[in-house]
């Protein structure tokens, strides 16, 4: 009997867990920077800086480190979100790629009933078009983007908004990311959590954070769900 039989809802992260964006999120970044007359850096640096959000993104970008150490005027960053806006607009779905079995994966949970959400720190205004571009329209019931709520991830506040407007309780519910910020939500949230090993972690192993699942490859979310997949 699988431990996760009560689960009928699930809300999976995105970048670092179903689409592998760091390439153009690296090459509108770096566009940002030259357009700024600023040092670019090569794409596994830029990969360390996603997880909390383009607002954070660019000012790790902008002060060249993860900490923030540098002070950056409101103006620059100003700046800098009307440039990337652009460039990753017309770059995001260039290089990126969907992990391995992610649409699969997705279909087959769709296919035997389970309530699929995205919960993302991304803002809401790329998800339309990568939605579309990697054939993903209409697979999710719900997208909760990092700008839809005042607080973001590991703020388990998007996770409890997407329970509430699925109708799902907390306990039906299992989220899926691959990043520190995914596992503190979840855990604050009181939900079980499955935690990628691959994608972007600050460069650090997912287990570090104890999630409930640890999953090489999405597709194992089958096997832990078995009743309900194979019934
Ligand atoms: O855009 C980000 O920084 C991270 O997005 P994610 O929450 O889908 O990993
Ligand atoms: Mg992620």
């Amino acid at each position: 009997m699988s431990a996760y039989q009560q689960i009928n809802t699930v809300l999976f992260d995105l970048d670092g867990t179903l689409l592998d964006s760091a390439p153009d999120l690296a090459q509108a970044v770096n566009q940002t920077l030259t357009a700024m007359n600023k040092a670019t850096f090569p794409e596994e640096q830029v990969k360390g800086w996603v997880g909390n959000g383009a607002n954070v993104l660019l000012k790790r970008a902008l002060s060249g480190s993860t900490e923030l150490t540098a002070n950056i005027c409101a103006e620059e960053l100003q700046q800098a979100h009307q440039l990337f806006k652009q460039y990753y607009a017309a770059c995001l779905s260039e290089k990126s790629v969907l992990y391995p079995d992610v649409r699969m994966t997705l279909i087959s949970l769709k296919q035997v009933g389970y309530k699929l959400a995205i919960v993302t720190n991304k803002p809401g205004q790329y998800m339309a078009p990568i939605l579309s571009a990697y054939g993903l329209t209409g697979l999710f019931d719900l997208v909760v983007a990092g700008d839809c709520l005042p607080v973001r991830k590991p703020d388990p506040a998007p996770l409890l908004h997407a329970c509430e407007v699925l109708g799902s309780k907390i306990e039906e519910t299992l989220m899926v990311g691959d990043s520190k910020n995914d596992i503190l939500a979840a855990k604050a949230a009181n939900m079980a959590v499955a935690g990628l090993t691959y994608g972007y972690n600050y460069g650090e192993d997912i287990r570090i954070s104890e999630p409930d699942l640890v999953l090489d490859n999405i597709s194992e979310l089958l096997n832990s769900l078995a009743c309900k997949v194979n019934a």
